[in-house]
């Protein structure tokens, strides 16, 4: 997959510090964004983080994804990097059929059951784009911030020097969501 559209470049002030926004059209016309800090270095500090619209901008407690995209740019701002803000809602299954796990989660399924009751797979996330932004910049071996060994394997045409956790504190309401994360889904947590 390869962007069919790319934005010009753009400043972007935020709270943690000032970054430089670049958003990126696939072919199925999602629009993913890289948002990176100047003068890169030759293998920066890389967050490839999944839209949560409930986690990222509604500050759900269901899971880690707000506090992890904001602990990620508080880092990335000090450190140097880029976050690739990667529009596969819900590992890819959108947001309509993510309530509808949801939902079934309020009857007592955890997220794998509940993905496999609706017909998807626990992850249904592709990379390709995220690789096509990373060679875009020229960013050819990184150090990743994640928990999730699985994301460093579908990345494979980045070399991964490197694999920075990225844990929150729990809560009441997303311990069974880590903890399946954990015993299901091979999260280094
Ligand atoms: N289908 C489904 N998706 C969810 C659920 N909770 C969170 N998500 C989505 O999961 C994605 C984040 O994936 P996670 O498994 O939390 O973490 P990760 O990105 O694989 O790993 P890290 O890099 O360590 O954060 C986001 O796209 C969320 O929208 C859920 O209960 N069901
Ligand atoms: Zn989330």
């Amino acid at each position: 997959m390869k962007a069919v559209e790319q934005s010009q470049t753009a400043i972007l002030p935020t709270k943690y510090g000032t970054f430089n926004i670049q958003a990126f059209k696939d072919d199925l016309g999602k629009e993913h964004l890289a948002i990176f800090t100047d003068n890169l270095p030759e293998a920066p500090i890389v967050r490839v983080h999944s839209e949560c619209l409930t986690g990222d901008a509604l500050g759900s407690l269901k899971c880690d994804c707000g506090e992890q995209l904001h602990a990620a740019m508080e880092l990335i701002a000090k450190e140097g990097g880029m976050i690739i803000y990667h529009r596969q809602e819900g590992r890819n299954i959108g947001l309509l059929n993510k309530v509808n796990a949801y939902a079934l989660q309020d009857k007592g399924f955890d997220t794998v059951a509940a993905n496999h009751q609706l017909g998807f797979q626990a992850d249904e996330r592709t990379y390709e784009i995220v690789e096509f932004i990373l060679e875009h910049f020229g960013i050819k071996k990184l150090r990743l911030l994640t928990n999730n060994p699985k994301k460093i394997e579908s990345l494979k045409n980045i070399e991964i020097i490197e694999r920075i956790p990225l844990q929150i504190a729990s809560n009441p309401h997303n311990e069974g969501y880590l903890q399946t994360k954990k015993e299901q889904m091979g999260h280094l947590l």
